[in-house]
């Protein structure tokens, strides 16, 4: 992969916390009218991650008719979505609340439509209120050569306070 996104080299390495799912269960979705996790948002992706081990998750994505960006192939910000989401996912195997402050993509290889993905994501570590991320997306079923990634992300999350952070908006969110 391909990036200019700077990873600090003295992070503290993250730390999963001690009330969240067991490897090999399915990640909750943190809001039920999520675009991208929840199961209620109308027009939404319906992300669902795995937590793996340690602070890791993975999940697959079709990609539907309905991302459709360039003739063919997803839209670079529907991919943009599934990576904010499929890192923010994992992130929650921390246990805290984090927002996305930056997100940075590599689009390696164009997605056609029909595709099914593969999507990895990974705390790599952390540093005060700074969490940073990695995901990447593997062709599932494809011969592509080695699983190799048809594309990347960085993201830097900032762990808010939900109560501050969500308070003043959260009566403006669509009700379930
Ligand atoms: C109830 C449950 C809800 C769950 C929700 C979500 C979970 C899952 C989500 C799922 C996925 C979807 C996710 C989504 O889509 S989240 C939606 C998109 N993101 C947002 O809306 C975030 C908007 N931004 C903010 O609200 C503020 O900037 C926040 C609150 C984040 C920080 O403002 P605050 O005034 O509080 O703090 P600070 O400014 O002192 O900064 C604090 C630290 O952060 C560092 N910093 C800040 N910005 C940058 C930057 N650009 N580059 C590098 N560093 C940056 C800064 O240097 C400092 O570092 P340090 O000096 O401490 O080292």
């Amino acid at each position: 992969m391909r990036t200019t996104f700077v990873v600090p080299d003295d992070l503290d390495a993250p730390r999963r916390g001690d009330d969240v799912v067991a490897p090999g269960d399915t990640i909750p979705p943190h809001n039920p009218m999520c675009y991208g996790c929840g199961p209620r948002s109308p027009h939404g992706l319906h992300l669902s991650m795995i937590a793996g081990e340690g602070v890791t998750a993975t999940g697959e994505l079709l990609v539907e008719p309905r991302f459709e960006g360039g003739p063919g192939v997803i839209h670079g910000g529907i991919l943009a979505s599934v990576f904010d989401e499929s890192m923010g996912l994992g992130l929650m195997l921390m246990g805290l609340t984090a927002v996305t402050v930056v997100l940075d993509i590599d689009y390696a290889r164009p997605v056609p439509i029909g595709t099914r993905l593969r999507l990895d994501a990974r705390v790599l570590g952390t540093r005060r209120r700074q969490v940073y991320a990695e995901a990447t997306a593997t062709v599932l079923g494809a011969d592509r050569a080695a699983g190799e990634p048809v594309a990347g992300a960085h993201g830097l999350f900032v762990i808010v306070d939900p109560h501050a952070h969500f308070g003043p908006t959260r009566d403006l969110g669509q009700k379930e």
